[in-house]
């Protein structure tokens, strides 16, 4: 299973090209970081990757990519709803048993350090906390293709180390891995990294 992109380029009226040519190929393992200024079409790429946009040239080959999962920049959840809830409701649409999503969910709430506040309900989670519940609900959910927006742009410096720690240690989730940021701890935080500033100027191959 890969990613490969090859030769896209993008641009929206009144944008100026954001990349072109760009050509790279990510493997599941650890996440690769897609970085480059405000606007210079980190978000744009992944929903490119994700097939929600169709680029103006090149293209997209998701080999062996059934499932994908976006986890957005603001957490959303049922204010009501315990953490463990967020992460089984989504397992029992894919045939497992009340029983083995249960055992699923509590495995991954522990690995994102969140067994803790497993049966607390959303609205009582911290920022960093409910910003790893959604990592956890969308790795639990064993996606092929996982895109991350921003996740830790609405967090302080220390809730946004514990996101960024959990990302660190995201090659374990058997997905292909893509995260848009600004964060250069995120940055350092993941294997690889994918510079769209020089997405505009060359077309960058990832190993
Ligand atoms: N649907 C759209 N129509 C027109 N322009 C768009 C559209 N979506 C994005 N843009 C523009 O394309 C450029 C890239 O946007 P994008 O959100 O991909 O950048 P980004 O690198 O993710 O930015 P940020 O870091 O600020 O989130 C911006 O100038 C944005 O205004």
């Amino acid at each position: 299973m890969h990613l490969s992109v090859d030769g896209l380029t993008h641009a929206f009226p009144g944008t100026g090209p954001l990349f072109h040519g760009l050509t790279f190929e990510v493997r599941p393992g650890g996440a690769t970081a897609v970085v480059g200024p405000s606007g210079s079409g980190k978000s744009t790429l992944l929903s490119i990757v994700a097939g929600w946009l169709e680029p103006d040239a090149g293209t997209v080959t998701r080999h062996g990519v059934e499932t994908v999962c976006w986890v957005f920049q603001n957490p959303h959840g049922v204010a009501r709803r315990t953490a463990l809830d967020h992460v089984v409701l989504p397992l029992l649409t894919q045939d497992l048993t009340r029983s083995e999503a249960q055992d699923r969910a509590h495995e991954i709430l522990a690995v994102f350090d969140l067994a803790d506040v497993a049966d607390r309900q959303f609205r009582r989670l911290s920022g960093g906390e409910a910003q790893r519940l959604m990592l956890a609900r969308a790795v639990a959910t064993r996606p092929d293709l996982l895109l991350v927006d921003e996740p830790t742009a609405q967090l302080d410096l220390r809730t946004a180390r514990t996101v960024n720690d959990v990302l660190a240690g995201i090659s374990d989730s058997g997905a292909i891995v893509l995260v848009a940021t600004h964060d250069p701890h995120t940055r350092d935080a993941c294997a690889d990294v994918l510079d769209l500033a020089d997405a505009q100027r060359a077309a960058p191959v990832l190993p």
